[in-house]
């Protein structure tokens, strides 16, 4: 997708912001840089609003508001249109080093919690069982 070319500022300094819910990353330009459409002055910092980045049904799709595990079936590609404008963790030489250790913490939140329901499966109303003298 063309947009996409332009999305990132090259050789860009971030301020970055470090919590578990992270609504914006920002750059700053370095340089003059063409973002887009956009010309973007050296100084300037760009503050990317991740929460609309991750929700836009411009990208996702129509039912971008819906909690929907099954888009990410192909992954990340298969779900967006520009998989580039994923960013949970931001990016380039900014992006959150805690990243690692939140997706083990997830996956054990996860495993304690599948724990708690049981790993076997019992049919509702029991098994009637044949029985025959062989
Ligand atoms: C689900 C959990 C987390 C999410 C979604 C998250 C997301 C982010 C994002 C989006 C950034 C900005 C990156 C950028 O500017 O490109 C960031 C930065 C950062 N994160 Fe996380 N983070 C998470 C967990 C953690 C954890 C567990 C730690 C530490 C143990 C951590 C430490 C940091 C630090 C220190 C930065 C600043 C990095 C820098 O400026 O160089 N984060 N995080």
């Amino acid at each position: 997708m063309d947009n996409c070319k332009n999305l990132f500022l090259a050789g860009s300094e971030a301020p970055a912001v470090a919590a578990m819910w992270v609504i914006f990353v920002s750059r700053k330009a370095l340089e003059n840089i063409k973002v887009g459409e956009m010309w973007v002055p050296k100084g300037v910092n760009i503050w990317i609003w991740m929460l609309e980045l991750h929700r836009d049904p411009k990208l996702w799709g129509p039912d971008t508001h819906k909690f929907n595990l099954e888009r990410f079936a192909k992954g990340v590609i298969g779900a967006c249109k520009c998989p580039q404008v994923y960013l949970p963790f931001g990016v380039g030489g900014r992006v959150c080093p805690g990243q690692s250790l939140a997706m083990v913490e997830m996956k054990i939140l996860l495993a304690l919690n599948i724990s708690n329901f049981g790993l076997l499966l019992q049919p509702k109303h029991g098994v009637n069982l044949l029985i025959q003298k062989i």
